[in-house]
């Protein structure tokens, strides 16, 4: 049966969302679909100029409004799942659900989408009768977008991964945060800078001592200075594990994510000791405004010549994009700078590492609240008026 296209709109107005909006007019989605604008916070108030016929928006508590959809796109963040989904369904809502919270991702019903990853995974679960649609962790989409291919392929033996995240993946105040403490940085040490002749390592020893010093108000967001600095570590602390020995033991939650997303992305078990493949690594936040970089180490299963590697990435899908291995191509299109606000997916660094022939070396950029969060939820709306 055709699937409507009344559809809900929660948190279309936060970071997450407004990017989807933008994704969603710059595609055409809104001549596909009756919007319904929804609000945790202004009821009653006017929806934004893209409503057709419903132009009030609507309270996103309200269960009897949500349950008029035939689909709900959530960007309101896990709070808002965890408390309004699980009442929407015992009420017999049968329509589909499309979040960019983590807070569904694991359960068994859900599926984690990425279509250009893992659309057989999806059109299964849809012949199933999967309602569920959950966007995956942005470090783990944008890595699939770029080096999908690999797994696809069946050669990776095990990954690890280290990340270099951006300010953005904490939510709108961290980006501000990170700006102002570059500011302030800057305004201590401005008259030594603005003099040649002034000594380097003065200019250094003021911008340490104002770092330490930073006040709450100052580091509210990350809890510690992150303008000059990094964080190695993302969200909680799991504390998996029994001993230091026991694999997944210390990890952050972000790092745990890895193994346990890409597995379930690729539709394969999803723990240790399983059929899972092993992804492990370090998760740190860096200065970066909204784009996530990975340094990727791969065992395959078997020696593949760099150049076939290369050729497999870059016929995977239309935005990913091998930079050759050079020190040109690489500082022009491999950093965030050059990636933030495109779907573009470039993967560079490729290259045998000095373990052997089977290890193999790449790093990826990805803007994360493109493909990161809002895209898959898009492209998965598109899946559903096209079912
Ligand atoms: N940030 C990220 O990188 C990623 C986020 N996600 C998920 O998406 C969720 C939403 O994240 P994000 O978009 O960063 O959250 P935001 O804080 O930007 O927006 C969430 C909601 O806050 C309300 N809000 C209150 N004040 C404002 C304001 N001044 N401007 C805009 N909105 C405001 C809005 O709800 P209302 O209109 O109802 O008042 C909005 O929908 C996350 O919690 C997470 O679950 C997923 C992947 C990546
Ligand atoms: N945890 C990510 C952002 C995010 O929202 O991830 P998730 O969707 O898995 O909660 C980061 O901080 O960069």
């Amino acid at each position: 049966m055709k699937i409507g296209n009344l559809v809900g709109l929660v948190g279309w107005r936060g970071m997450v969302g407004s990017v989807l909006i933008d994704r969603m007019q710059a595609e055409g989605d809104f001549d596909l679909i009756e919007p319904l604008f929804f609000s945790t916070s202004n009821a009653g108030g006017q929806a934004p100029a893209l409503a057709k016929n419903e132009t009030t928006l609507q309270d996103a508590y309200n269960i009897d409004a949500l349950k008029r959809c035939d689909i709900i796109i959530s960007a309101q963040g896990g709070d808002y799942t965890t408390a309004v989904f699980p009442k929407l369904r015992a009420a017999g809502w049968n329509g589909h659900w499309i979040d960019a919270a983590s807070t569904l991702r694991m359960e068994k019903d859900a599926v984690i989408i990425l279509d250009p990853v893992n659309m057989p995974v999806i059109q299964n679960a849809l012949n199933q009768g999967g309602k569920n649609w959950i966007g995956g962790n942005c470090t783990v989409s944008c890595m699939l977008m770029g080096v999908g291919a690999l797994y696809k392929a069946g050669l990776v033996e095990w990954m690890s991964t280290q990340t270099y995240q951006a300010a953005s993946g904490g939510g709108a105040q961290h980006m501000r945060e990170l700006l102002t403490q570059y500011g302030t940085l800057n305004a201590e040490v401005k008259a030594l800078l603005d003099d040649p002749k002034s000594a380097i390592l003065e200019i250094d020893r003021q911008v340490i001592a104002k770092q330490r010093s930073l006040s709450a108000s100052e580091t509210a967001n990350f809890g510690v200075p992150l303008g000059g600095s990094l964080i190695p570590w993302i969200d909680k602390d799991l504390g998996i594990g029994k001993s230091h020995d026991e694999a997944g033991w210390g990890q952050s939650k972000e790092e745990w994510k890895g193994m346990a997303e890409t597995n379930k992305i690729l539709g394969q078990g999803e723990g240790f000791g399983s059929t899972a493949i092993p992804v492990d690594g370090f998760c740190v936040r860096v200065g970066a405004m909204r784009c996530h970089s990975q340094a990727l180490t791969f065992k395959l299963k078997k020696n593949v010549p760099s150049a076939d590697i290369e050729a497999m990435i870059a016929a995977d899908n239309p935005w990913v994009k091998v930079v050759p291995n050079t020190r040109e191509a690489t500082i022009k299109d491999l950093t965030p700078v050059a990636v933030t606000g495109t779907m573009t997916i470039p993967v560079g660094r490729i290259r045998k590492l000095a373990m052997g022939p089977e290890y193999v070396g790449a790093f990826t950029v990805g803007d994360q609240l493109l493909w990161g969060a809002a895209e898959p939820l898009r492209r998965m709306l598109r899946i559903l008026l096209q079912a």
